[in-house]
């Protein structure tokens, strides 16, 4: 299970990151309560161990914008979250990068992971970063195929049980890790990744 962390903004969210063995993080670059300037990904993300994927998190912005700003912050992956085509994903393939596709989730499998060029797909709430769940139980029946990721509304409360019913290959959270918008806590995110890596065994 693919356990990403969404919108880290402080050298102690990274820390927290790292204590709980999630496998990414992400920084959001563009507008969001949880906002950060290339300087400050950089920053942070320089204190993460090599193995854990940092993510530039873009939504709204041209991808010109995109590829100077998550190059600037040396991240290992950008997000592209929202309305994206696969021109734009076609734009960025040339970066030394992995790409996720953010788009909102619908309970029909109508999406699949790869058609817009990218290596992980994510199905997320219509309001993204929002911690407002969506209806994702018909994706047990049909789960969208290849590699891809469920968030919206995710908590360490309901996250086990999401994994057990539509068996997602990755999971992504940022409200559900916070206790006011943009505002980490470390417990949080711990005990979310653990309840990740139980439902997944
Ligand atoms: O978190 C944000 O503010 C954000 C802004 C712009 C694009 C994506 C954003 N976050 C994504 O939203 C989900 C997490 O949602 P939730 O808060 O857990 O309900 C995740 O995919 C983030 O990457």
């Amino acid at each position: 299970m693919f356990v990403k962390i969404c919108g880290v903004r402080t050298a102690t969210d990274v820390a927290a990151v790292v204590e709980s063995g999630a496998d990414a993080v992400g920084f959001v670059l563009t507008e969001s309560p949880r906002q950060v300037t290339a300087e400050q990904a950089r920053e942070l993300a320089a204190e993460l161990p090599p193995d854990v994927l940092s993510v530039g998190v873009c939504r709204g912005v041209p991808v010109d914008w995109v590829r100077t700003t998550v190059m600037a912050a040396g991240l290992h992956a950008i997000q592209l979250h929202g309305d994206y085509s696969p021109a734009d994903f076609a734009a960025c393939a040339d970066l030394p990068v992995r790409l996720i596709r953010g788009v909102a989730g619908h309970s029909t499998a109508d999406h699949y992971c790869g058609s817009h060029g990218e290596e992980i797909l994510l199905l997320d709430a219509p309001a993204p970063g929002s911690g407002k769940p969506w209806d994702w139980t018909n994706l047990a029946a049909e789960p969208p195929l290849g590699q891809w990721m469920l968030a919206g509304g995710l908590h360490p409360g309901n996250v086990a049980e999401a994994i057990s019913m539509i068996r997602p290959w990755g999971v992504d959270v940022s409200s559900g890790v916070e206790t006011s918008r943009g505002v980490k806590d470390p417990a949080l995110i711990v005990d979310f990744v653990r309840a990740a890596r139980e439902a997944s065994r």
